[in-house]
């Protein structure tokens, strides 16, 4: 089985192309690809699949005929994700690196709808992360850390939770213990969310964020979206406004305009490699980290 490693701000991915739909993708087979000590190690599996191949993933979904890929994203603990916005530039250079597709803006279906990802020959990957929806400013108490924080709620198709850290200096975002999760509301996120914590707003933000199914990831591109269209509305400003974005793992940009909001930033492609059949095999069974509790 081929696997492609890639990252879009740091925001790290196991690419696995599965075109035809053969692929029996488990949750302990993610979590065995995503482990980085005993797998290729990364933050989520982006499966290439064509849309055709997965009539099911359509279902629910608009226009699925306009995308021929769909993006099975998964969350390195193995659930599922409406949208993931770094991978979606990562599988887009994908695409048009190996040669699936031409430069360009390609569609893709993704558990949110069909997304687009303006993918040039080379250089940074702007992506269409479609509407967003935004609650009332500052009105979801959350504790990130031990500390209360009030959370504007943002759904980029994947669910956010927004908090504005307006007392914290970059020194004291940067030491936030991001080890354990933030506590939410349960009745307010039954899905659970991703969790930013912001500072500098409404021009530039610089955040971090505690993911879903993840942990703490160095970018998270539904996240930089959601922030800078949450920091935006806090300041009484609607569409049309472009906002850098500072993550751990670099600088994206963010657009919103009348229809949607836009992301732009690096999309990598790091290595190429072969799982070797026993190890998949053992992945399989779940027997992998090798270093299961009372063997040794
Ligand atoms: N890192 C992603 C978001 C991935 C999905 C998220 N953890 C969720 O469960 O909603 C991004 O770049 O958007």
């Amino acid at each position: 089985m081929r696997f492609v490693k890639g990252h879009g701000t740091g925001n790290d991915f196991v690419i696995v192309p599965d075109p035809d739909g053969d692929l029996d993708l488990t949750p302990e087979l993610v979590r065995a690809l995503c482990d980085r000590r005993t797998g290729v190690g990364a933050d989520g599996v982006l499966r290439m699949v064509l849309a055709a191949a997965e009539p099911r993933a359509a279902e629910p979904l608009a226009r699925p005929g306009a995308a021929r890929w769909f993006m099975d994203y998964r969350n390195a603990d193995g659930s599922l994700a409406e949208m993931c916005g770094n991978g979606l530039r990562v599988f887009g250079r994908y695409l048009v690196d190996a040669g699936y597709e031409r430069p360009g803006l390609i569609p893709v279906l993704t558990r949110a709808g069909v997304r687009g990802a303006d993918v040039p020959a080379e250089g940074e990957v702007t992506v269409e992360m479609g509407p967003p929806s935004v609650g009332s400013p500052d009105a979801v108490a959350v504790t990130v850390a031990g500390r209360a924080f009030r959370a504007t709620q943002v759904s980029m198709g994947n669910p956010h939770a927004v908090c504005f850290a307006d007392g914290l200096s970059p020194a004291d975002l940067a030491a936030l213990d991001l080890t354990r999760p933030p506590d939410v509301p349960s009745d307010v996120f039954p899905d659970g969310v991703n969790v930013e914590i912001v500072i500098g707003a409404p021009d530039a933000v610089a955040m971090r964020v505690y993911e879903r199914g993840v942990g703490e990831t160095l970018s998270c591109g539904t996240g930089a979206c959601a922030v800078a269209v949450a920091s935006a509305t806090r300041a009484g400003r609607g569409p049309g406004v472009a906002v850098p974005v500072a993550v751990p793992g670099g600088l994206l940009t963010v657009l919103w305009d009348d229809d949607q909001v836009r992301l732009r930033g690096p999309a990598v492609l790091v290595s190429d490699g072969l799982l070797r059949p026993d190890w998949l095999a053992a992945a399989r069974r779940g027997s992998e980290p090798a270093l299961a509790a009372g063997s040794f």
